[in-house]
């Protein structure tokens, strides 16, 4: 039975979607030491490689999100020109796509890269070209989704500009950031507008603080998808007899179908969830909540979807099955038109995963 457990090498090999997945967080440690020295970006722990990416991801193995977050003063420090945007962009979709990612959505915050005099139009505009580079050719598609950062005050000016540029490459919103302390409700005027303008929102919840975070999102801010969303197994009760009861707030949740964007290997380095064998996407994958699997920074978190899967494997046992199961889950959930969802999922996902089961 368990030699017949995908591989790594074989999920490699299989059609994958990500909907989680921050540009900042996913650079080549090759390329920030490039665009240090060409932007004089000063500031990194080091100028070797393999020692870059070390320090990566020890430094966010702190179990603090706060913690975890200042590794990005270095990704972002060299985000700054046009070229050094184009080329990040370029290489994520090249290096998702060498991870058999066929459809991913990939996030970052625009008023994070204007140090340098670019306008939030110029960074946007950059990253759709590298998209465009690194995808042509590829197999794979790449959305953006634009994310406001939830202790600053710009998230207004930022779903405007979701709104604006949904048509050429901008799937959706988000904010990220510090949780504690920075309720979704506080960027209230920002969902609203983007309710009425009919689009698409995720919003980071119930990763660094619990169920009311997730309520907000989703009860006051109209949240399509959840961030990570961990939380939310705060409002199941596993009894005695082992039978789990979910509050109002998880079955709802799990009753709309709100999908949750997982992160295994991101929750164990900020604190958020003990191991991946304790991880509650175990539960939450046996009660059909909506869970979809992605990487959240794959520079920090030394990972990839394959790699987040294969570690699932190996904790829970899944099948081929139960990874085409995630998979179709993050195809229904992406912010891309229906029937273009549906295209992938019976003329990609499901054509890829039924060769790798063939061949099993
Ligand atoms: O997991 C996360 N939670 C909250 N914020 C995050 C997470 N990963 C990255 N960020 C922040 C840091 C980045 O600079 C920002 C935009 O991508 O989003
Ligand atoms: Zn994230």
């Amino acid at each position: 039975m368990s030699q017949q457990l995908p591989t790594l090498e074989e999920i490699r090999r299989a059609p994958k979607v990500l909907l989680h997945d921050h540009l900042d967080g996913g650079l080549r440690p090759g390329t920030i030491v490039d665009l240090a020295r060409e932007t004089g970006y000063d500031g990194l722990p080091t100028t070797d490689p393999d020692a870059l990416r070390t320090w990566f991801r020890e430094a966010s193995d702190s179990g603090s999100l706060e913690r975890y977050l200042e590794t990005f003063d270095h990704t972002v420090g060299v985000m700054q020109t046009r070229e050094a945007l184009v080329r990040v962009a370029a290489e994520c979709a090249e290096d998702l796509a060498a991870d058999g990612v066929v459809y991913a959505e990939v996030r970052y915050a625009p008023e994070q890269h204007t140090e340098r005099g670019l306008s939030l139009e110029e960074v946007i505009e950059a990253v759709l070209e590298g998209f465009r580079i690194g995808s042509e050719g590829r197999g794979i598609k790449v959305g953006t989704l634009l994310t406001a950062m939830r202790h600053q005050a710009r998230s207004m000016e930022i779903a405007e500009l979701a709104v604006r540029y949904r048509d050429v490459g901008v799937a959706g919103f988000d904010i990220a950031g510090a949780e504690a302390g920075y309720p979704p409700t506080r960027h209230l005027d920002a969902f609203e507008y983007l309710q009425r303008e009919n689009a698409h929102f995720t919003i980071h919840a119930g990763e660094a603080f619990g169920l009311p975070s997730i309520w907000q999102a989703i009860q006051w801010c109209g949240a399509d998808r959840l961030g990570h969303g961990v939380r939310i197994i705060d409002d199941i009760a596993v009894s005695g007899d082992g039978e789990p009861k979910l509050g109002r707030l998880a079955a709802y949740v799990r009753d709309k179908r709100i999908p949750l964007e997982m992160c295994p290997t991101s929750n164990l380095q900020t604190g958020a969830a003990p191991s991946i064998a304790e991880h509650p996407i175990g539960l939450l994958r046996r009660l059909s909540f909506r869970v979809t699997v992605n990487t959240d920074n794959r520079l920090m978190s030394g990972t990839t979807v394959s790699e987040e899967f294969a570690k699932l494997v190996e904790a829970f046992g899944y099948d081929w099955d139960d990874l085409q199961w995630f998979t179709v889950n993050a195809m229904k959930s992406a912010f891309l038109p229906f029937d273009d969802r549906l295209a992938l999922i019976n003329g990609v996902i499901k054509p890829g995963f039924a060769r790798l089961k063939w061949q099993a």
